[in-house]
C-alpha cells in the first residue's frame, strides 16, 4: 500500500475505539458461520459415535470453531482491497480493525485450532492440517481460479462432518459421507451465487472467478445443477441412513428454500445467496433432528 494510503488507513485505525475494535474482531470471525461449522462437526461425531467420546467431541468442535474463525479473519485480511469495493462495511475497510491487528488475530485463532486438534486421532489431525493449509492458501492460490475456490470452500464446509467422525475414531460410514456430499454441493452452489454477486470487485482485482470466465448465467446454471443433485440425494439419510421422519419434515422445506434461493440468484444474486444460506441452516437442523430420531437410537 503506498505511504499516503497507509497513513490514511492508520488514521482510520486510530479513530476506532477499543469497543469498536473488539466488535470488529468478533465480526471478522463471522460468528454465525463459526457456530454453524461447530454444529456440523458435532453432527459428524454424533452420527458416527453418538456421545461416547465427549472429550474428543469438545476438542473437535473447538478446533473447528478456531479454524473457521481463523479462515474468515485471514480471508478478510487478504481480501482487504477487494472488500473496499465489494464489502466496504467489513471491519478492515471501514477502519474498525487495522490490517496488522486482523492478521495477528487470525494467527492466534489458527494457533487455537492447532492446539485443539493436536489431541485428536491421527486421521482428524490430518484433516485439520489439510484444512488449515487450504484456509491459508484460499485467497492467494484458489479464489482467483475459475471454480477452484468454490470447490475448496465446498470441501472445507463438508469436511466438518468427516472431521467430527474422525475425532471420535468413527468410521466414515455412509451417512457421514452423504452429509459431507450434501453440504459440499449446496455450499458450491452458494459460492457460485456469491461470486456472481462479487463480479465487480473481483473483476477489478483481476480475479478469474467462474462468472467472470464463463458468464454469470452459465455459472448459476452449473450451481443449480449441482444443487439439484444434492436435493435429490437429500432423501438418502432417510432411506438408508436410518434418519427419522423428523429429518424428512425439516429437510424437504430446506430443499425448497435452497432451490428457491438458487432460482432467485439469477435475478438477484445477493438475495439468492442469502436465501440459500437460510435453507442450508435449516438443513443443518434436519441433520441433528434426523440423528436424534434415528431408528438405531443414539449410542450414549
Ligand atoms: C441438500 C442439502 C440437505 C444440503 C445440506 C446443506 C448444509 C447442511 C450445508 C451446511 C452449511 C453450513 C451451515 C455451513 C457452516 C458455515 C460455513 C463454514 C459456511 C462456509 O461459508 C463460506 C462462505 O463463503 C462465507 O460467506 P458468508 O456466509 O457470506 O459469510
Ligand atoms: C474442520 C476444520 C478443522 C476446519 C473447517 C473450517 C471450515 C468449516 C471452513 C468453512 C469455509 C470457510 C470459513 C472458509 C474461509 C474463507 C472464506 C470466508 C471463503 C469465502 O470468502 P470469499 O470468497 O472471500 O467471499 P466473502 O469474503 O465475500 O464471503
Ligand atoms: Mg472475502
Amino acid at each position: 500500500m503506498p505511504p499516503a494510503a497507509e497513513s490514511e488507513s492508520s488514521v482510520r485505525e486510530a479513530e476506532s475505539s477499543p469497543s469498536e475494535t473488539a466488535r470488529g474482531l468478533l465480526e471478522l470471525t463471522r460468528p454465525g458461520n463459526v457456530a454453524a461449522a461447530g454444529v456440523l462437526t458435532f453432527t459428524g461425531a454424533f452420527v458416527a459415535d453418538g456421545l461416547l467420546a465427549p472429550a474428543a467431541i469438545v476438542a473437535a468442535v473447538a478446533a473447528t470453531i478456531f479454524a473457521t474463525a481463523a479462515g474468515n479473519a485471514v480471508n478478510d485480511y487478504f481480501d482487504r482491497e477487494i472488500d473496499r469495493i465489494n464489502r466496504p462495511s467489513r471491519p478492515i475497510p471501514r477502519g474498525a480493525v487495522s490490517e496488522r491487528g486482523a492478521l495477528w488475530f487470525s494467527v492466534a485463532l489458527f494457533a487455537g485450532a492447532v492446539v485443539s486438534a493436536a489431541v485428536l486421532p491421527v486421521t482428524a489431525i490430518a484433516i485439520a492440517v489439510v484444512n488449515l493449509v487450504a484456509l491459508l492458501a484460499y485467497t492467494e492460490l484458489f479464489k482467483g481460479l475459475p471454480g477452484v475456490g468454490n470447490v475448496v470452500v465446498a470441501y472445507l464446509t463438508g469436511s466438518t462432518f468427516l472431521f467430527g467422525a474422525a475425532a471420535v475414531d468413527g468410521a466414515f460410514e455412509t451417512t457421514v459421507l452423504v452429509l459431507f456430499a450434501l453440504s459440499a454441493m449446496a455450499t458450491f452452489a452458494r459460492e457460485v451465487a456469491k461470486d456472481v454477486e462479487d463480479v465487480a470487485g473481483d473483476r477489478e482485482e483481476g480475479l478469474r472467478t467462474l462468472p467472470i470466465v464463463v458468464g454469470e448465467r452459465r455459472s448459476l446454471t452449473l450451481g443449480v445443477a449441482v444443487l439439484a443433485v444434492a436435493v435429490a440425494s437429500s432423501v438418502v439419510p432417510f432411506l438408508v441412513g436410518g434418519f427419522g421422519a423428523a429429518y424428512l419434515a425439516l429437510v424437504l422445506p430446506a430443499d425448497s428454500v435452497m432451490l428457491w434461493g438458487a432460482a432467485r440468484a439469477f435475478s438477484d444474486p445477493s438475495a439468492g445467496q442469502s436465501r440459500l444460506k437460510q435453507g442450508m441452516l435449516l438443513a443443518t437442523a434436519a441433520f441433528i433432528a434426523g440423528r436424534i430420531t434415528a431408528s438405531g437410537g443414539v449410542p450414549a
